[in-house]
Formats: structure tokens, C-alpha cells, sequence
């Protein structure tokens, strides 16, 4: 496990330059010295984010744990477009953000599902919008429900699912996209803790068997340090970077078993020590 500090943080100067075809070495994301502030109808200024970097690349998981909000989800919603910074600069595959890409995927706490739309159509549907003709998005549905152990329950519909069923057509709806990047905001945060545990190893699965990079947003520090490679800590609001952990638990990863390793606990107690100053200033 290393620690960067935040003011080690590569320097502006390194940015490569845009190249229509992406070098694999290029971060698949870069948010660079970035700020957001948000202006209220009565003129009242909040500054979610200040001078925030990370660069992530192809295929890592990165998790990003802080307080209650402090502006982790804001940072999700500059990579993906839907928030600009008011300072600095978002780059995805080595380009500037330029409104939705198709490239990325998101899963939320709450579920994205169509109620009325069973499992097989909800599934469905991302292919079909993107244009894949007909007979080959429901063979690639049903491909994706049958991988996340759906089968029997193609015809259901979302209020005949429980919670973690709901996860799991959630997780079919995102990967069967093949995103290159995939944004998670508490997407588990709502299951009971078993069920938690059985969706954070069908998402390791799933995420090792595609080539992806993931930024996961969490308050549970152990579920960030069971599941990324880094873990970012941010401070209190307006949040900055506190410091960047790397998680050198081999892989692959039980979700059961690794929280009882020494290292794992060893790992816990350093970050939660850095993140605990946070928590109680908020
Ligand atoms: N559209 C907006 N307009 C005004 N203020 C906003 C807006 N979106 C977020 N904020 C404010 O920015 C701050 C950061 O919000 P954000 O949702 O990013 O935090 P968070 O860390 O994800 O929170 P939580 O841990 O509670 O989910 C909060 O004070 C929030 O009230």
C-alpha cells in the first residue's frame, strides 16, 4: 500500500496531447485541477469540489470515499458529462469531455429500470437504442440475464424482483453495454449486507471479464478497499484530495473471506485513521 500525497499529483505540463486514436497508456479518465461551484437561486455559492485530480486508467478500479457531501457524486457528473467544471479540465480517453459519450456506463443506488418493461426488455433496451438489430439484442439479453443468474426470470417484471435482483438487472442493463468506463454511485448501498456481499463479487466478475475502468463511489470504506485498486479519500466540503491509497490485496478477490486478512485490516485501520478527521469536521 502507498500513499501520494495530493501535491505529488502528476503536473499539468504531462497532459499527452489528443490523438484521434488513443494510445492504451492514455488514462481512460483525467480530471485535472478541477473546481465546481454551484450557484443558488438567491446568489449563494457552495463549492462542491477545489482543485481535484485523478487520473484513471484503462481497465483500474478506483473508489472514492469522503463524508456526507463533500462532492463525490459531482465528480461522477463532470466525467460524465452532465456537470461542466468551473475550473479545469475533464478528459476522457485523452479527449475533452464533450457531452454524454456512449462509452460509459452508470449504475446508481436506485435501480434504472423500466417498471414496465420485464427483465428481457429491460435488458434489451440498450442494445436496440444504440441500433443492434432486433433478433441479435434479445440473443445478447437473454446472454447477459442467464451471466447474472436471471434465467428464470426473463418475463418477470422489476416489482416481481427483489432488491438485489433488481442490482443484478441493473449490472445486465450496464454491462451488456461493454462500457469502456463505468460510474458507480452507491449502487449497493440500499441491499442488506449479504446480499451486498454476493453483488460486490458478481461486479468483480463481471468487471474482470471485460477490460473496463470503474470509479465506484461509496461511504463504506471497506467495501472501496475490498473492491479498487485505489482508493481516493477526499476531505470535508468544498472537497479536495486528502490522499490516494493503493490496494495491493491480490486478485482475485473473495468479498466473504478478504475482509478477515491482516492486511485487509491493516489497510483499514491506515485509511480510516485519514478519513476519521474528515467525518468528524463535516
Ligand atoms: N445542482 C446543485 N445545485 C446546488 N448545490 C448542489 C448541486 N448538486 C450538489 N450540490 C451541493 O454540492 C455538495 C456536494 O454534493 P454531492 O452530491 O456531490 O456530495 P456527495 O459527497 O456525493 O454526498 P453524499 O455522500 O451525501 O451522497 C452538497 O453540498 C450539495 O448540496
Amino acid at each position: 500500500m502507498t500513499q501520494t500525497a495530493y501535491a505529488s499529483a502528476t503536473p499539468s505540463s504531462s497532459v499527452k496531447p489528443v490523438t484521434p486514436e488513443p494510445s492504451r497508456d492514455t488514462p481512460a479518465i483525467e480530471m485535472r485541477n478541477v473546481s465546481c461551484r454551484f450557484i443558488s437561486p438567491d446568489g449563494k455559492a457552495t463549492v462542491a469540489l477545489r482543485d481535484f485530480t485523478m487520473s484513471v486508467a484503462r481497465g483500474e478500479f478506483v473508489a472514492i470515499v469522503g463524508p456526507t457531501g463533500c462532492g463525490k457524486s459531482t465528480t461522477l457528473s463532470m466525467i460524465t458529462g452532465l456537470l461542466k467544471p468551473t475550473v479545469g479540465e475533464v478528459r476522457i480517453m485523452g479527449e475533452p469531455v464533450n457531452g454524454i459519450d456512449p462509452r460509459i456506463g452508470f449504475v446508481f443506488q436506485n435501480d434504472a429500470v423500466f417498471p414496465w418493461r420485464s427483465v428481457l426488455h429491460n435488458v434489451a433496451a440498450g442494445p436496440l437504442f444504440r441500433g443492434k438489430p432486433k433478433d441479435a439484442a434479445y440473443a445478447l439479453a437473454e446472454e447477459w440475464i442467464r451471466r447474472v443468474g436471471l434465467d428464470k426470470f426473463s418475463n418477470h417484471y422489476p416489482h416481481q424482483l427483489s432488491g438485489g435482483m433488481r442490482k443484478r438487472v441493473a449490472l445486465a442493463q450496464t454491462f451488456i453495454n461493454s462500457p469502456e468506463i463505468l460510474l458507480m454511485d452507491e449502487p449497493f448501498s440500499a441491499l442488506d449486507m449479504q446480499t451486498r456481499t454476493l453483488m460486490q463479487d458478481e461486479l468483480l466478475q463481471l468487471w474482470s471479464s471485460q477490460a473496463g475502468s470503474v470509479v465506484f463511489v461509496t461511504h463504506d470504506l471497506e467495501e472501496a478497499i475490498a473492491l479498487a485498486d485505489k482508493v481516493y479519500v477526499l476531505t470535508a466540503r468544498p472537497a479536495t484530495l486528502k490522499s490516494v491509497y493503493e490496494i495491493d490485496l491480490p486478485r482475485p478477490r473473495v468479498m466473504s473471506e478478504v475482509r478477515y486478512e491482516q492486511r485487509f485490516i491493516d489497510i483499514s485501520r491506515k485509511i480510516w485513521s485519514d478519513l476519521r478527521e474528515e467525518v468528524h469536521i463535516s
